[in-house]
């Protein structure tokens, strides 16, 4: 054919196929997430979500150290509290100074000087009733003690010594909030605020709700978490989101959303964009490579390229540790 029907030579090298690549992996991409527990010396195996484990306290810093050797740059911090009758209608569980998260955060920032430590902020593991918000008496949220509530617990994670807090909590309105508190308390200038911006309610959450224990006791967070076919509704979430401050936008899940990825790069150009790889997702990977369907080291790059490709400069994913052994760099 004519001389530009021909592309196979632009990629017929391992390395002119790398840089066919706009974005790479590398470590300092990734964001891990742990799974804190409120008992110390605990450390149990999560069996929906594999190779992961709920630590408590004082499993952290041994867990942590080889990873840090190799590479590790970033974690994201779930609370998990154990210890029964510690949840309530408005979590209060969520910033008690001695909570598994406050702890964390002291710990890490103490032990791990250039660890960057991420806070998840959300109340739907400290809840009563599993939701992430504060409820009216008819069960739907009632948005502004919602709001009130998750900002308060940003600002006191950041005061702990976050150097992100990400709240994943999905009411309106709560990333102006948090910004104001943290301008307000003084820490806006050195406090990142990563809003998941877009993420749906569907079925791929399952694994980290039981490691969570964070199952909503009734109903569902349809109403609060993006319906999947909704891309308008997510774009004007992102929209909204970067006008209220946020300084990244995460899109999740990851895999089933590559679309709204390449969306928020578009809208939000001028701004780092995460994903978020969901438990379900990794779940589905393994067991993909357990019925022999594919290789996981091969799926787990593949996977993590795509949701490159659609446009994200940051991923959290349970991948993390194998990440930073199969990366050289
Ligand atoms: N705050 C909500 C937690 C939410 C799952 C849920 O909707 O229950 C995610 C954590 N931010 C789940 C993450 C995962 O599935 O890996
Ligand atoms: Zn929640």
């Amino acid at each position: 054919g004519d001389i530009s029907s021909q592309l196979h030579g632009g990629y017929s090298h391992p390395l002119s196929r790398s840089w066919q690549a706009e974005r790479q992996l590398t470590k300092a991409m990734l964001i891990y997430p742990l799974f804190i527990s409120d008992q110390d010396d605990e450390e149990i195996l999560i069996p929906s979500l594999p190779d992961q484990y709920r630590r408590g306290i004082n499993k952290l810093v041994p867990f942590l150290e080889p990873l840090v050797r190799k590479g590790l740059r970033s974690v994201i911090l779930f609370g998990v509290p154990m210890a029964p009758g510690c949840k309530d209608a408005l979590g209060t569980a969520a910033d008690d100074p001695q909570g598994p998260v406050m702890a964390a955060i002291r710990l890490l920032r103490q032990r791990f000087p250039q660890l960057y430590i991420v806070a998840d902020v959300c109340l739907c593991e400290y809840t009563s009733h599993g939701h992430c918000g504060i409820l009216r008496d008819d069960g739907t949220l009632n948005n502004q003690l919602s709001v009130d509530r998750i900002s308060d617990v940003a600002i006191a994670y950041a005061q702990a010594g976050a150097h992100c807090v990400a709240p994943s909590d999905m009411n309106d309105g709560r990333i102006r909030a948090i910004k104001l508190k943290l301008i307000e308390a003084g820490i806006a200038h050195n406090t990142t605020l990563m809003s998941y911006a877009a993420k749906f309610s569907g079925c791929l959450y399952g694994p980290f709700r039981d490691a969570a224990g964070s199952v909503p006791s009734f109903g569902d967070r349809k109403c609060y978490q993006l319906p999947p076919g909704g891309r308008g509704l997510a774009r004007r979430a992102i929209q909204r989101d970067i006008g209220e401050g946020a300084d990244i936008i995460m899109v999740k899940p990851a895999g089933q959303y590559l679309d709204i990825i390449s969306d928020a790069k578009e809208i939000g150009q001028n701004m780092p964009i995460a994903a978020y790889q969901v438990s379900g997702e990794f779940a589905m990977l393994h067991a993909g490579a357990k019925a022999g369907v594919f290789d996981l080291k091969a799926i787990a790059f593949e996977s993590t390229e795509g949701i490159l490709r659609a446009g994200a400069g940051i991923v959290v994913s349970y991948f993390t540790p194998q990440f930073l052994d199969w990366l050289e760099s």
